[in-house]
Formats: structure tokens, C-alpha cells, sequence
């Protein structure tokens, strides 16, 4: 059994105390503890399946069913954002934890005149716009003030050239808003979608409702995250959807309709990286049911990274996958254009690699081909070599990636910049470093409401009753946090951070795109 304590804070009760303290002030004290582990790990659906689905089953020629779907913060925005477009979405009670399945209906016909609220949710800003084009009426886009700065202008320009009007102002980033009118031609169109593989997603998920279909080139350098588009394509096919890819850096999706089907949402294997890796950080074993024995998400290739770092990973004839390692993960050279997703833990890792058994045995690790992620929920390049020389790291930034050298950690603060991944690297860092303390862990209710009760699950340590925040601190719910609502309500239970957080405006970093890809196409200011 693990033998854990909890870090407590320099200000501890004092900082986490006080109705209506603002939750992305509030500090987490990361648990730290001593191996082995021997743990399992139930995780909800998948994000980038469960988005996928709702956008076609909303488009599709008959009610559907989802099945085991995800309800975070980026789902419930999903939701309201088709339901706003005119989608009735039910609820289908189904005795899970994770919260009810969801029946879809789609509208006889998309209605427009309406506002919809992005969040930080790349997948919203990108997926819903092609459907407001297909709804009648203006639509008016807008998210958190970070969700401003991420990159819009190929996606809108792409939209305007197959016959979408939309209003920007020029800004080429949130906010703008879509003026539908009920149809879009569709046809061939070029876009650079080297900044994210989403641009080209959102395309091929509405295309089949265009006139003409759609037939997207990719105009720039590498495009990021190609599992995310072999997804795509998938979930388009499994609906009877001609769609594919007749050349590399070419997608083409057929006027069609789209068939409405009962569909599972298999369990998020990105949001399985940080307890996984935890297995490296502490050693012993982690085991993570419902492990797909195929899969288009980019999460399976956690079996591979992981175990370059030296862990050993199995899949048992159970369908679990179960990762185990010594204690002390290993350097790393890693070269990962496809799983920037994975990125902020894999780079925890390497941190950990680099602060070796006590400090002074670290090896160095370096992982590129990540660029990308800059245009994340936060300049994430920028905010791990941040965050990590705070406590100590030698860690320096590659134009594409991260390079980290031997140094001994130390405990501190570590900001998570609204971003999810962010707060969970903290967390995972924290488990070897005695002192983390993460600030905004409420940021993880963006995919994973339930992280710091299942964290604290994976660890044998209780979880707190949701009424008592603001004691000694731990993986309860954070204080400050509204409680769940809408389709997570009852989740009480596992101790989940609100889905409804407060939205955090985020240190300043220094984002600078143009700095970054030599152009500003596609890139907001910052
Ligand atoms: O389509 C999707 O569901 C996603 C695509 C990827 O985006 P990028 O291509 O911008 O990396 C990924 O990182 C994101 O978390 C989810
Ligand atoms: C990049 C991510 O999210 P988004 O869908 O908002 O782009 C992520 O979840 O790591």
C-alpha cells in the first residue's frame, strides 16, 4: 500500500479559505508519496469520440444514442451549442458514475439567431461553425478570454471559400459570427493546417451535408496530430459516409447523408497518460480498464512512449492495459508531431528523468516535433519550461519542442495557465516532489471532472467529502468551485470539480505566434 502525505502549502489554510475565493487562486497540494503502486483506474469517455459523435449525430437522418459518453466542461459545451442549433439531446440514465447517456435528435432544420459559448474548447470553436453555415440565421461565436488567441483564419477562410458568410472584423480568431443560410456549396478548398489537424476535422464532419461535399488540400508543412483526422474519418465511415484520403495531405468526404446508429464512447486514453505515467513516477503497477483492442485515438501510443521511458506495458486478454515500472523513468529523446496531447505528461516524465533517484542522478531528455502545442489551451512550450524552472528544472525551449537537462526539483507552485494538461503534469510532478502545489486544478473539469478524486483513488488516499473544501487541502473538489450541474449533476459521489468552474484569465506568457511559424496566417494576435 502506498504510504502518501499530503503536501501542505506555505500559506495552506489561509490561501484556500474564504467563501467565493477565486478558484484559479486556489492551491492544490499535490499529493506526494513513495511506492510501489498497485492501482486501477476507471476513466469516462473519450473528449475528441464524444465531440465527434454529438456534431453527427446532431447532422445525422435519425435519432442516435451515445453510449458512455464524456460529460466535462468540453462536452456540456458541446451539447449546448448543438442544442442551441436546434438539437434536442436527452438524457438516458444509465447507473455509471460518469454520468448519463445522451439521446440525440436532430433539428428538422438547424436553426440559427443565436450566441454560443466556446469555452476553451478548440473542438467547439472549430466543429460548430460549418453547422451554424448549415442553420438559418446569424450565429455569434465567443469563449474564455484565451480561447481569443487561439487560431480561427484557415478554418474561416477555408468556410468562406465554400460559400460561408461570416463576420470577424478581421480578426481571423474568436469572436465572429456565422450568418447561415441553410446550405453551403462545399467543393475543393485549400488550407494551411499546420497550427492544428482540427481545422481539417471540422470540415470532413459537416462536409457530407454540403451540396457538393468536400474536398480539403493542405497547403502548408506538416499537419499536427493526423490520428485526430484518421478519427475523423472513421467516425464518418461507421456512418455510412464515403470519405478518405487519396493522396497524403488530401481529404475528401462525399454529399451524403449522414446515418444515425447507437454508438460507445470508448474510455479517453489521453486522459489516461498522467496515472499511467504515475506507475514511472513511483513505480509498482497502474491498470486502466477498457483499453480498446483498436483505436484511433492517439492515446494508444502512450504503450510505446511510455515505455521508452522504461516502463513495461501490457494489454491483458481483460481488455485492462496495465503499465509497470521500477520507480525511476529514464531520459528520452522523442520525436512526436502526432501526440502533442500526450506532451505536458511526457514532458513531466522527462522532468522527473532529469531529477534521476534524489536529485542527483537525473538524465537528460529532449521532445520535439511539437510545436503545435503553442496553440493549445496555453502556449504550452512556453508554460512547461516555465513552470518547470520554477521548481528547479534545467529546462529550455526548443522552437519545436523541449530539452531538459539533470537538475535536482524542489517543491513550489506550479501554475496551470487554465489548462488542463497543465494542472495534471503538476499533479504527476508533484507525486515525486515533495512541496507542488498546483494552482487552478479546477482546470481539469475540461475533460476530466473527476481528476483529483480518481487521483487520490489511485493512491489510496480518501476522497473528500465535497462539503468540506477549504480544510488541509488534498484531492477533494476545490473550494470556490461551483458544484456540478447540467448532465454531470450526481457525480457528488466521486468528489468532482464543478463542470460550470470559474473561468481563469491566465498569466501572460509570451505568445507570439508569428515569432514561432514565420507567418500569421492563422494565428491571433497576441
Ligand atoms: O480533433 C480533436 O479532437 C483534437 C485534435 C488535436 O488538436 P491539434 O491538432 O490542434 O493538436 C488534439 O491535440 C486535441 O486535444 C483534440
Ligand atoms: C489541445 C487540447 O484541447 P482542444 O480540444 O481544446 O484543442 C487538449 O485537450 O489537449
Amino acid at each position: 500500500m502506498l504510504e502518501a502525505k499530503m503536501n501542505q502549502g506555505k500559506d495552506g489554510d489561509e490561501a484556500r479559505s474564504g467563501e467565493g475565493a477565486d478558484a484559479a487562486a486556489q492551491l492544490w497540494p499535490a499529493p506526494s508519496g513513495s511506492g510501489p503502486l498497485n492501482a486501477r483506474v476507471s476513466l469516462p469517455g473519450s473528449k475528441s469520440l464524444t465531440g465527434r459523435e454529438l456534431v453527427l449525430a446532431a447532422l445525422a437522418d435519425g435519432p442516435g444514442v451515445l453510449r458512455a459518453p464524456l460529460h466535462s466542461r468540453d462536452s456540456a459545451l458541446m451539447i449546448d451549442a448543438l442544442r442551441a442549433l436546434g438539437t434536442v439531446i436527452e438524457e438516458i440514465p444509465n447507473g455509471s458514475v460518469f454520468g448519463p447517456d445522451l439521446r440525440v435528435t436532430p433539428a428538422a432544420e438547424l436553426t440559427g439567431s443565436t450566441s454560443i459559448a466556446c469555452g476553451l474548447a478548440g473542438t467547439v470553436m472549430r466543429f460548430v461553425p460549418p453547422i451554424a453555415a448549415l442553420a438559418l440565421g446569424p450565429v455569434a461565436f465567443d469563449g474564455d478570454p484565451y480561447a481569443r488567441k487561439r487560431p480561427m483564419r484557415p478554418v474561416l477562410d477555408a468556410l468562406r471559400a465554400l460559400g460561408a458568410d461570416i463576420a470577424d472584423e478581421g480578426r481571423g480568431a474568436l469572436p465572429f459570427t456565422v450568418h447561415g443560410t441553410g446550405s453551403l456549396r462545399g467543393g475543393r478548398v485549400e488550407l494551411d493546417a499546420s497550427l492544428s489537424s482540427q481545422f481539417v476535422s471540422a470540415l470532413l464532419l459537416s462536409g457530407a451535408r454540403f451540396a457538393e461535399g468536400v474536398h480539403v488540400v493542405h497547403t502548408g508543412e506538416r499537419v499536427p496530430s493526423l490520428p485526430h483526422i484518421e478519427m475523423t474519418l472513421d467516425t464518418l465511415r461507421a456512418r455510412g459516409v464515403v470519405a478518405g484520403s487519396p493522396v497524403p495531405g488530401e481529404w475528401t468526404v462525399e454529399p451524403g447523408p449522414i446515418h444515425a446508429r447507437e454508438v460507445r464512447i470508448e474510455a479517453d486514453l489521453s486522459n489516461a497518460a498522467p496515472f499511467l505515467a504515475a506507475a514511472l513516477a513511483l513505480g509498482g503497477s497502474v491498470t486502466v480498464p477498457g483499453w480498446p483492442e483498436r483505436t484511433t485515438q492517439v492515446g494508444d501510443q502512450l504503450r510505446e512512449l511510455l515505455t521508452a521511458f522504461g516502463a513495461r506495458a501490457e494489454r491483458g486478454g481483460d481488455g485492462a492495459l496495465t503499465v509497470t515500472a521500477e520507480g525511476r523513468p529514464r531520459g528520452v529523446r522523442l520525436h512526436i508531431p502526432e501526440a502533442g496531447e500526450l506532451a505536458p505528461t511526457l514532458v513531466g516524465l522527462a522532468a522527473l528523468a532529469a531529477h534521476g533517484s534524489d536529485g542527483t542522478d537525473g538524465e537528460a531528455s529532449e521532445i520535439t516535433g511539437i510545436g503545435h502545442i503553442r496553440h493549445h489551451e496555453t502556449d504550452r512550450i512556453a508554460a512547461l519550461v516555465r513552470e518547470l524552472r520554477n521548481l528547479g528544472a534545467e529546462a529550455e525551449e526548443l522552437e519545436d519542442g523541449i530539452a531538459i537537462r539533470p537538475a535536482a526539483l524542489h517543491g513550489g507552485v506550479w501554475r496551470s495557465y487554465a489548462d488542463h494538461r497543465m494542472a495534471t503534469t503538476g499533479a504527476l510532478i508533484g507525486l515525486r516532489v515533495p512541496g507542488v502545489e498546483v494552482e487552478d486544478v479546477a482546470s481539469t473539469s475540461k475533460t476530466l471532472p473527476q481528476f483529483t478524486a480518481l487521483w487520490a483513488r489511485m493512491l489510496g488516499l480518501p476522497a473528500r467529502d465535497p462539503g468540506t473544501a477549504g480544510d488541509s487541502g488534498g484531492p477533494g473538489p476545490v473550494p470556490g468551485v461551483a458544484g456540478a450541474t447540467g448532465v454531470a449533476g450526481g457525480l457528488g459521489a466521486l468528489g468532482l470539480v464543478g463542470i460550470s468552474g470559474t473561468v481563469a484569465e491566465q498569466p501572460a506568457l509570451d505568445y507570439d505566434p508569428v515569432k514561432w511559424f514565420g507567418g500569421s496566417d492563422g494565428a491571433a494576435d497576441a
